[in-house]
């Protein structure tokens, strides 16, 4: 499986480098945001992946499929797992420090993942290239070394906190910047050098 060019990174593009300040290897990330779809604790419909910090610019997270998730009878829905791709992705922020939001995700579907599967989660960075992050993800059944049900390739890109400020629903861009909790959150990945 080869991704396609656009996930290609070009020619001249740099090596990850992992934040001095970034989370040691191990610890858990803890949501981005209390209301996120992907993470977070506050969403009720949402996936509840729970990140953790890898070595280098890496992350491991583990979701486990629920019944809301269905899409064929027993089974996860596709979207739902492009979800868990995606956040785990995304949540390679931590370790380079750097908003990111989601350009563009291919996902690979290689084995159907049932429901009450833990699926664990995978992902590293390839390669930076100005603002464009070029990373990859895969989900294993059952287990760290379980067999991989689902893969992805993706480029996401660097924005400044003005994005969400910009595009954000006004009621829950208030309501963020009024929890202190979120701005230390927001703060965080301000002070990339
Ligand atoms: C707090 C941190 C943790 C965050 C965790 C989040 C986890 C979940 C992640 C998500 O789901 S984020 C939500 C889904 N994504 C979005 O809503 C993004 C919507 N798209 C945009 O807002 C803009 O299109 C985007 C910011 C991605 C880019 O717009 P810009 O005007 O800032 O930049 P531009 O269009 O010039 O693109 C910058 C570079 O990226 C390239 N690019 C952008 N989109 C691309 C694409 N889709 N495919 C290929 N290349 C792409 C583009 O060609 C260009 O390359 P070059 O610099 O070489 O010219």
């Amino acid at each position: 499986m080869i991704a396609s060019d656009k996930l290609t990174p070009p020619p001249g593009a740099a090596e990850p480098v992992r934040h001095p300040d970034a989370p040691a290897p191990g610890q858990l990330l803890g949501p981005h945001y209390d209301q996120c779809f992907g993470c977070g604790g506050d969403q009720p419909h949402g996936l509840h992946l729970a990140a953790r910090a890898g070595e280098g610019v890496s992350v491991t997270a583990e979701f486990t499929v629920k019944a809301a998730h269905q899409g064929a009878p027993g089974l996860a829905h596709g979207g739902v797992l492009t979800s868990a791709l995606d956040e785990t992705l995304g949540a390679l922020s931590w370790l380079l420090r750097t908003i990111t939001v989601t350009g563009r995700l291919e996902t690979d579907f290689l084995r159907p993942v049932p429901v009450d599967t833990t699926l664990h989660l995978d992902a590293r960075v390839l390669a930076v290239a100005g603002r464009k992050i070029y990373s990859t993800a895969a989900g294993r059944l059952g287990a760290p070394e379980g067999p991989v049900a689902v893969r992805a390739d993706a480029l996401f890109v660097e924005v400044k906190v003005d994005h969400f400020v910009r595009h954000g629903r006004d009621r829950e861009i208030q309501a963020a910047m009024a929890d202190p909790d979120q701005v230390r959150r927001a703060r965080a990945f301000e002070v990339n050098p």
